[in-house]
Formats: C-alpha cells, structure tokens, sequence
C-alpha cells in the first residue's frame, strides 16, 4: 500500500491574514465555523478555570450562531466548554473531539472512547498520588483525556513532572500521550481527533456540499489535526503560533483578532442574506 502524503505545511509567520481576506476565504459560499476554545477565544492564563469567555465574545459567537453552523471543538471537558461558553444553538465536542453535543439533543461519542475509561481513571489516581508533592502541579480530568499541567510548576521540578507522566502512561498501553500549552496529555490510543471530529460533524450535519466552507480556527498543536483534514475541503486558521509548522492556510494574531474576524464574518454573511 502506498503511504499517502502528509498535509502541506507552511511556516506561521508568513501566512496571510484572515482579516483582510474574507471575500476570498469564502469564494461565494456559506461558511461552517469550528473554533478551539483555549488561546482561541479566551487568552491563555495561569488558571485554567480562569479562562472565562468574555460577554462581548459570546455574543459575537450568538450572532455568527444566527447566521452559520458554529460548533467549538476542545481539548477540555465538553461539559466544562459548553458551560464556560453557555450558547444554546451551538455544537460542543469535547475531550479533543471524542465526546460531542449539539441542539436538538445530540449527545455522542463517536471516536469510541469509552473502552479507555478504566485505564484514564487508574492514570488520573496515580498521577494525582505521584504529583500532589510537586508545588503547582495540576491533574485536570476530563472525560476521555487527562492534562498534566506544568505552567505553574517551577523550571527546577518540570522534568519530574515529565517523567512521572511517561512512566504512568507506559503502564497504560490503552493511552496516548498528546502535547499542548504548558500541559502533557493521556488520551485514548484511538484513530481520533479534533479532525475526525470536525468531519464527522460535517458528515452529521449535512455540511458536505460544494456550497460550504468549513473554516477552524485554533491555536495549538493539537488543532493541527483539524487543520491537515481540511486541507483542499475548508480552511484552517492559525491563532498566533506554536511551536511547529502549521498547515493552516490563514493566520490570526490574536484572541481580539479572532473576535474581529467572527463579527466581520457575520456582517458579511447578513449582507449576502439581505440581497
Ligand atoms: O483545545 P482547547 O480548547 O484549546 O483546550 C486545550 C487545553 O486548554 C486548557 O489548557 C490551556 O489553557 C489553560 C488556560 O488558559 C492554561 O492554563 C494551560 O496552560 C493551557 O494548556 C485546558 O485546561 C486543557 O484541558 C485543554 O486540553
């Protein structure tokens, strides 16, 4: 069998800004909106219970909502985002895409993630018994993913924070390790992810036409997934930078620009409505 090609990459720094190319991103058609939540809609802080939405990006995110389909694809807790974000006519997938609600009482799991659950909570237990000495060392469970947080550790203590987490996720050959801000992450060691969500999701909702774009906008490394799945059927859209190359297409500076796009989005999209 062939080995198919990788997505096509590009360095952050010399992609176009989104902001001033709407017409062009949307080429005529009606966009579908997927947005990571972290460092996409809210700026990265200390504390993640911290990262609060602020009222002027939930109404930006109501009033695009109006218009288009919305849905925010997170590495946290689906519970958790859909809470922080409180919009009803939204799509939430959660737990970096494995856990997905929506209106009209959609709740699935689509990437199969319940089988990990045993080995998630035997990882949680023991991570939080190995780390609960190390000062700002923090274990936030979700359902299908756990994060070890390492931002509030000191530099001295950061390696032992590494190391006690390769050593839990080796014993749990049913985990994954996965990597973000300042966080490492065991999730389930399926074919999944924030990609496989955003397709299915497309699937679901009849959104696979020639008359949409589906558009994601994120800003860390596991949003890359979204990005390569797109790639020659939506646009990916880079917030700031991470470490890596990106195969987004477009880029973003910054939570405000975020904002600033999604309002320019949807005065566009209520203009072509009027016509
Ligand atoms: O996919 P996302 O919606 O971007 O979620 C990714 C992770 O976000 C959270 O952690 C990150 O944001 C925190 C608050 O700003 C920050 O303190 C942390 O260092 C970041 O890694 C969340 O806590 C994780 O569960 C998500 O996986």
């Amino acid at each position: 069998m062939k080995n198919q090609p990788g997505p096509v990459k590009h360095d952050p720094q010399k992609l176009p800004s989104a902001l001033q190319s709407i017409p062009d991103l949307l080429a005529g058609k009606k966009p579908a909106v997927f947005l990571d939540y972290d460092g996409c809609l809210t700026h990265i802080v200390k504390d993640p219970d911290k990262a609060i939405l602020s009222d002027s990006m939930r109404q930006t995110l109501q009033g695009l909502a109006e218009v288009c389909s919305v849905a925010i694809v997170s590495g946290r807790d689906r519970a958790d985002v859909a809470r922080l974000v409180q919009l009803d006519n939204l799509y939430f997938a959660g737990s970096h895409g494995f856990d997905i609600s929506g209106p009209g009482n959609m709740q699935t799991e689509p990437g199969g993630a319940k089988t990990a659950l045993p080995a998630l909570d035997a990882s949680a237990e023991k991570l939080k018994e190995k780390l609960g000495h190390i000062e700002g060392a923090m274990v936030e469970r979700k359902r299908y993913a756990i994060a070890v947080h390492y931002r509030n550790v000191s530099d001295s203590h950061i390696d032992e924070v590494k190391q006690v987490t390769a050593t839990v996720l080796k014993e749990h050959p049913q985990l994954k390790e996965g990597l973000g801000k300042k966080i490492i992450e065991l999730k389930p060691n399926l074919d999944w992810h924030k990609g496989k969500a955003v397709s299915w999701l497309l699937q679901e909702l009849g959104l696979n036409k020639p008359g949409i774009v589906p558009l994601y906008i994120g800003d860390d490394i596991t949003d890359e997934d979204a990005f390569a799945e797109l790639q020659g059927k939506g646009i990916g859209i880079l917030v700031g930078e991470h470490d890596e190359q990106t195969a987004a297409e477009y880029r973003l500076e910054s939570v405000e620009e975020v904002e600033e796009f999604l309002k320019s989005l949807t005065e566009h999209l209520s203009k072509q409505e009027d016509v």
